[in-house]
Formats: structure tokens, C-alpha cells, sequence
């Protein structure tokens, strides 16, 4: 079977795009993982499938495949390639498309400068939607957060984290931290992410404030590692840092693959992640 394919990245993080409207996609796990393989495989973070939507409203479904190809409801840099790819396959000739994901729906909308700005509904905040599970933790408020500690067994000891939880379709756990050139993201950010206070996993952000409107931020993804900039990772440390009194909207988010904007007005209000969005190679593949 031949597979065509996009190759795209949003700030580093990147991606295989797959039309699944104009040929049959119907992988396993195994096959998804095997085209992310970086040595064996196309490369990718994550895997992103453009299918029609059976949503009254939406113009399109949007599904997503993390490196280790398990599916996930969520990733806000690949909603930015995701209307850019329907776009430049003349898919559509909207430039603000409804999209439906496993867990609600986006609206991401192209700019005149080709930078995507997306809508990515309002946050959840609630620990036990994340899901995180905090029976018996006693965490504490700040600002308008709760900042939860987090015993990570590591082979030196245990050591606590402390950790805002938010899901922003997808689970995240942010901490601040002084300096992200020398955070452990890669020691912490799998055993954070396998956690088992989170059942669902999650993504570990490790964030630094740089001033009220600018942080630094690393984030280590589930099913993916350290990633070189991770959209909705953004939004959720803009949410953690706004609730703790840290930040105010809107916050330029420099990752290690390139710069990203959060803005959000507050509780119950959408975030919107604008960023860039670029196409690379277009590929087929023998499975
Ligand atoms: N890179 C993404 C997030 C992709 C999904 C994530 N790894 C998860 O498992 O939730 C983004 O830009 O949001």
C-alpha cells in the first residue's frame, strides 16, 4: 500500500500530514509509530490526519498520532499545519475552518501573513478533568491556582515538583523553574509524564518567566520526548502563569524551535495560539 504525505513543522514541531479524504488510511498503532520513527521511518512528532467531519458544523476531523502512535485529543501546533495543509490542497477555500478533535472543537484561522492564529476553547482546570488525580495532596492556592506537589522517585532520591495541572483538550502539568537551559526536562519529563497520579500520562512544560508578557518554555510530550515547541504545552504555562498572578495576556512563548503567542482573557474565555505553520517536503511511502 502507498501512502502520500506532507511533511510540516510548526516551530520545531514536527509533523506528517496525511489526506484521508482522497485516499484509504486505516493504520494500526504499529504503522502509525513506524512512520514516526525517526531512523527507521518518515520522522515525526506527532502524525496528523485530515478526514471529513460528521459534526453538524465543522468542515473538517482532525486526528492526532503521537510518536509512539497512540492517538491523543490534542496538539495546537499541528492545527496551525492542519489548516495550511487544507488550504495549499485546496481542500477548502475558507480561511477560518471549524475543525472537530477527539475532545471538542477548534477553529483555527489563517492570517495574511500566513501565520495561524487558533482558537483552542477554554481551558480545564478542575484536577480531577485533567485527569489528575489529588486525593489526599494537600496542594495550595496561589493567585487564583493550586500548585501541587509531586514526589518524583528519581535513582539520587525522591525529589517534590511543584506543578499546575491543566488540560487543554490534552493533560498538562507546568512547573516554573529559574533557568530552562538547565531544567532536568529530560530526567523529570518521563517520570513526571508516567506519573501515576496522571492515569491518562501527560505533557511535562517547564517554564520561565522572563518578564509579565515573555517566558521561555521546554515541554516534555507524552508519546513524543522533549519536542522543540509544543502548542497547547504553550497555552496551558500561559494559563498556569496568568492564574499565578505571574503573567498578563498576551504572552510571547519562546520554545527552542521558534516563537509562539498566547493570549487569554480568563476563566472560561478561549486561549488563541498563534504561530507559524510551514510545509517541508511532500512524500510517498510503501507500508
Ligand atoms: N505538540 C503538540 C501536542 C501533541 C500531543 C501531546 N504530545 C499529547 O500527548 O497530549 C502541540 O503542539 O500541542
Amino acid at each position: 500500500m502507498k501512502l502520500k504525505f506532507t511533511k510540516m513543522h510548526g516551530a520545531g514541531n514536527d509533523f506528517i500530514v496525511v489526506d484521508a479524504i482522497n485516499q484509504q488510511v486505516d493504520l494500526s498503532t504499529q504503522q502509525w509509530a513506524a512512520l514516526a520513527d525517526r531512523r527507521f521511518g518518515i520522522g515525526a512528532d506527532q502524525v496528523l490526519v485530515v478526514q471529513k467531519s460528521d459534526t453538524e458544523g465543522c468542515d473538517f476531523r482532525y486526528r492526532i498520532f503521537n510518536n509512539d502512535g497512540g492517538e491523543v485529543e490534542q496538539c495546537g501546533n499541528g492545527a496551525r499545519a492542519f489548516v495550511k495543509f487544507v488550504t495549499e490542497k485546496g481542500l477548502t477555500t475558507q480561511r477560518a475552518i471549524r475543525v472537530q478533535t477527539m475532545n471538542g472543537i477548534i477553529a483555527p484561522r489563517l492570517e495574511d501573513d500566513g501565520s495561524v492564529t487558533v482558537d483552542m476553547g477554554a481551558p480545564v482546570l478542575e484536577p480531577a478533568l485533567v485527569p489528575f488525580d489529588s486525593a489526599g495532596l494537600a496542594g495550595w492556592a496561589e493567585g487564583g491556582d493550586t500548585l501541587w506537589p509531586l514526589s518524583i522517585e528519581q535513582p539520587g532520591g525522591a525529589n517534590t515538583v511543584f506543578l499546575s495541572v491543566v488540560s487543554m483538550g490534552n493533560p498538562h502539568a507546568v512547573q516554573v523553574v529559574d533557568d530552562v537551559d538547565c531544567a532536568p526536562v529530560e530526567q523529570s519529563g518521563p517520570l513526571i509524564e508516567h506519573h501515576p497520579r496522571f492515569p491518562n500520562r501527560v505533557n511535562a512544560g517547564f517554564m520561565q518567566i522572563e518578564g509579565r508578557h515573555r517566558i521561555k518554555l521546554r515541554v516534555y510530550e507524552r508519546g513524543a520526548g522533549e519536542t522543540l515547541a509544543c502548542g497547547t504545552g504553550s497555552c496551558a504555562a500561559v494559563v498556569a502563569g496568568i492564574r499565578r498572578g505571574l503573567l498578563d495576556s498576551p504572552v510571547q512563548v519562546s520554545a527552542r524551535g521558534g516563537e509562539l503567542s498566547v493570549a487569554w482573557a480568563g476563566i472560561g474565555a478561549p486561549v488563541y495560539l498563534t504561530g507559524p505553520a510551514v510545509t517541508v517536503f511532500e512524500g510517498e511511502v510503501t507500508l
